[in-house]
């Protein structure tokens, strides 16, 4: 159930949530690094830039913001900027996720306890039931919200009017969100993966905080291999300290970087496992495709939306795959990074 508290208490309760399986340890280290406001949110100028505008003018009038739909890969940094509005706005957050809303009933008992002015996070929200969604609908527009009393014969709905409030949805998938979801949202920001210079950025401040002398060429060195990624970029920062401190003498330099990559097996490229049994699956099963999506899932052992959401968007952006009508295809590229001949037959695609 969600709860009132603090933006980082709640932060953390969600990473709880949202990443079991992961080491507590993994998920502390992640939620201290987590930016609090705005000005701390390195990259996504565009996202910022809108969004502060959005923020300010509520802070200004007085009042609830338009509700906020932020989608894009894992890791980009929705749950730290659904944090951040809340922090921004002066106001507490209530956390809840699509999954955990099986039925209207787990909708209203959230919507029925807000507060005037919170915010209340729905993570994944393109997994919410159906009918919570139309619950939904009418409590994003019209701030009311049908609750059911009493059981059976005797059961009644009332009619509950809301305190403005304002919804942040999070999305990997908002191609899944129906349209009339979709347009309950006054603003709608995308967050595109980070390049290098901005994963440099993360990585020093979050060297600052950790106490460490990262220093720049290491920096370099592991935003580089971070697939876009800031959650990414942190981890390798982790683990490179492991190894400065286990197998050298503690200098967070190059060579260091470059050594404990080695021994995570990430590659030149920031590859990782699930990535590289993509495209493994992708040139030496089928020949460089095309291929079905579904198909290429169960190569690997994934479902298909963890191929589709997690990594699908970087090959594609890095030019390692290709999307056709017909299925995903391997590129020009993708043989030169497995080191691999194309067969005779294997489609040509960009690369
Ligand atoms: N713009 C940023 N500047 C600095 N650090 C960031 C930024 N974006 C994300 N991070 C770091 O990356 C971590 C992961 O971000 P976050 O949990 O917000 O991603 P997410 O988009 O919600 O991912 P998921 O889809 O898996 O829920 C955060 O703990 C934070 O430390
Ligand atoms: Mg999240």
């Amino acid at each position: 159930m969600p709860c009132a508290c603090s933006a980082a208490r709640v932060a953390e309760d969600l990473d709880r949530l949202v990443s079991a399986g992961a080491e507590d340890a993994e998920r502390a280290a992640e939620a201290a690094l987590r930016p609090k406001r705005l000005e701390e949110f390195v990259g996504q100028r565009v996202v910022r830039e809108q969004l502060g505008l959005v923020l300010e003018a509520a802070v200004a009038r007085g009042r609830a913001p338009d509700h906020v739909l932020l989608s894009g890969p894992p890791g980009l940094g929705k749950t730290t900027l659904a944090m951040i509005i809340a922090a921004e706005l002066g106001t507490t957050v209530r956390v809840t996720s699509g999954p955990a809303i099986q039925h209207a009933g787990d909708l209203a008992a959230v919507l029925s306890s807000l507060e005037e002015g919170e915010v209340l996070f729905l993570d994944e929200i393109h997994r919410i039931a159906r009918p919570a969604e139309e619950l939904l609908y009418v409590a994003m527009e019209d701030f009311r919200v049908d609750v059911v009393v009493g059981k059976g014969a005797g059961a009644n709905a009332i009619g509950l009017t809301l305190p403005p409030f304002t919804v942040v949805g999070a999305t990997t998938r908002a191609g899944l969100l129906p349209a009339p979801l979709r347009d309950r949202f006054g603003f709608t920001g995308h967050l595109e993966f980070y390049d290098d210079d901005e994963l440099e950025q993360v990585l020093t401040r979050s060297a600052r905080l950790l106490g460490l002398d990262l220093h720049r060429p290491a920096a370099v060195e592991i935003a580089r291999r971070s697939r876009g990624t800031p959650r990414i970029a942190n981890r390798l920062l982790r683990r490179v300290r492991d190894w400065a401190e286990v197998r050298g003498d503690g200098t967070l330099d190059r060579a260091a970087a470059r050594s404990a990559l080695e021994v995570y097996e990430v590659d030149e490229l920031g590859l990782d496992r699930l990535d590289r049994a993509v495209l493994q699956a992708l040139c030496v099963r089928f020949g460089g495709g095309p291929v079905g999506l579904t198909t290429l899932a169960v190569a690997v052992g994934e479902e298909p939306e963890t191929v589709e959401t997690v990594a699908e968007p970087f090959l594609v952006r890095e030019g390692l795959m290709g999307r056709t009508p017909r299925g995903r295809v391997a590129t020009t590229r993708t043989w030169q990074h497995l080191r691999m001949r194309p067969p005779e037959n294997a489609p040509t695609l960009f690369g």
